[in-house]
């Protein structure tokens, strides 16, 4: 089985995502640092020297990749992964994946995200907690419906990583 997590930047995705590999004893995958592996570059320089478009190609490249393998993976997507060419629907389209989308409230969000803002391209420019939270309020509009697709929906507001895990393994076993 594969299980993937997604949700917006600052979600918990990453963080999430270790633990739950180790309470499962699966391996492990964050898209990014697989992508940051075989590109050879950071997500930031990538951003940088070859633009988003470039990214967003490699991101389903690889997304599929991994998908396509064999093994039982628990497998952290990028904020943006599940609202990119089809990438959604090969995630619930695939009996053996199961999806969580972790749902966070946008003051919470921006809360987390200001300090850890630079390696994140998309909003390493912005000022202040409140123009974060402006973006964030409609950049999660627009992704929504995509995050909306998942198999479970986890509210993830104001919860310790030990409550969402065992959240998520009532769902998985
Ligand atoms: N349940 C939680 N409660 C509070 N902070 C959390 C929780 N889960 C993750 N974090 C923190 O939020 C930040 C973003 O987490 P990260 O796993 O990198 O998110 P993502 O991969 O979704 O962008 C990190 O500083 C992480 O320590
Ligand atoms: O939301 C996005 O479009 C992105 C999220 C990032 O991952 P995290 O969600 O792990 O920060 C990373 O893939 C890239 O900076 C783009
Ligand atoms: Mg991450």
């Amino acid at each position: 089985m594969k299980i993937i997590l997604l949700g917006y930047m600052g979600s918990g995705k990453t963080t999430l995502g270790k633990e739950l590999a180790t309470s499962l004893n699966y391996n492990f995958l964050d898209l990014d640092d697989y992508i940051s592996d075989k590109e050879h570059s950071s997500i930031s320089h990538l951003f940088q020297s070859k633009g988003e478009i470039y990214f967003r190609r490699k991101e389903t490249q690889y997304l599929n990749e991994i998908i396509n393998s064999t093994e039982d993976v628990v497998i952290a997507l990028g904020g943006g992964t599940p609202c990119y060419a089809n990438n959604m629907e090969s995630i619930i389209s695939n009996p053996e994946i199961k999806s969580f989308y972790l749902k966070l409230s946008i003051p919470i969000l921006a809360k987390r995200l200001f300090n850890e803002r630079a390696n994140r391209p998309l909003i390493s420019h912005l000022n202040s907690e409140e123009e974060l939270m402006e973006y964030i309020g409609k950049h999660l509009f627009e992704r929504s419906p995509y995050y909306s697709q998942a198999h479970h929906i986890i509210n993830a507001n104001d919860k310790e990583q030990q409550a969402i895990l065992e959240e998520l393994l009532t769902h998985l076993i």
